[in-house]
């Protein structure tokens, strides 16, 4: 298994209850994985877990046989190797899209970084935009830059946050299939998280679906119930 999550356990400072409740997830290198869930199951917060932006009060998690978390060591999100693609894209608005996917290129060479750039720009087929500003593109556009540039560095894991939320229904049923396209052809493990089961059913090869904290096998609600499950969370053995 490329990640394995055991039994994470977390609680925000200010809350009563555990946000994420013996979450558990194991993902084969290259499968996309989609965690579906209605607003405030969690679903953010295991992406935070994952890259190390909040630490558990209890669980592992591992990535590529590496343990990054576990009651003993904690990696620092920077050194995970992990990409992210957030729900408003976060590009920078002063920064044109060459500057915006250089910005993550530590450690590259000045002319590595030019070549980097012009590759993933030639994966997200925007080759002629590199000198255009955010706010001088689509949506779609954006989307795709902001995709590129989570993948500029060449990481191992790739986590999205509903991708899709600033767009309109149409383009959104475009860009899904584009999406699923570009990301297949890098072959990266890829986690992402959404409310939308169309957007689950259309990129991810898997999916698992999240309540109050606990991930249930989509697999296995299909064949008993069309709808959110009454069994007992995953657990791995
Ligand atoms: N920084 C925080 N401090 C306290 N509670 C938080 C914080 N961030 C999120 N929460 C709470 O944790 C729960 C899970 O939030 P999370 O954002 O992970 O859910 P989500 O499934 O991603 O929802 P959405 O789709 O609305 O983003 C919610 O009840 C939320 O209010």
């Amino acid at each position: 298994m490329y990640i394995q999550i055991k039994d994470l356990c977390f609680r925000y400072g200010n809350s009563k209850m555990n946000t994420i409740r013996n979450f558990n997830l194991s993902v084969n290198q290259g499968q996309i994985v989609s965690i579906l869930g209605e607003s405030g199951s969690g679903k953010s917060t295991i992406l935070r877990l994952l890259c190390g932006l909040e630490t558990p009060s209890q669980g592992v998690i591992s990535i590529g046989g590496k343990t990054v978390t576990d009651d003993r060591s904690f990696v620092l999100p920077e050194k995970r190797g992990i990409g992210m693609v957030f729900q408003d894209y976060a590009l920078f608005p002063h920064m044109t899209v060459a500057e915006n996917i250089q910005f993550g290129l530590k450690g590259f060479g000045r002319k590595a970084k030019k070549q980097r750039v012009e590759e993933v720009l030639d994966l997200v087929n925007m080759k002629d935009f590199s000198k255009r500003y955010p706010h001088e593109l689509s949506g779609g556009q954006q989307q795709r830059i902001a995709l590129a540039r989570a993948l500029a560095p060449k990481p191992s894991l790739l986590l999205l946050d509903e991708p899709f939320s600033n767009l309109d229904a149409d383009l959104q049923i475009k860009i899904r299939s584009e999406l699923r396209d570009i990301i297949k052809k890098t072959g990266i493990t890829s986690i992402f998280v959404t409310h939308d089961r169309e957007d689950s059913k259309a990129i991810a090869d898997r999916i698992i679906t999240m309540r109050d904290g606990s991930a249930y096998d989509w697999d296995s609600i299909c064949t008993i119930k069309s709808e959110f499950p009454e069994e007992q969370p995953m657990t791995i053995s």
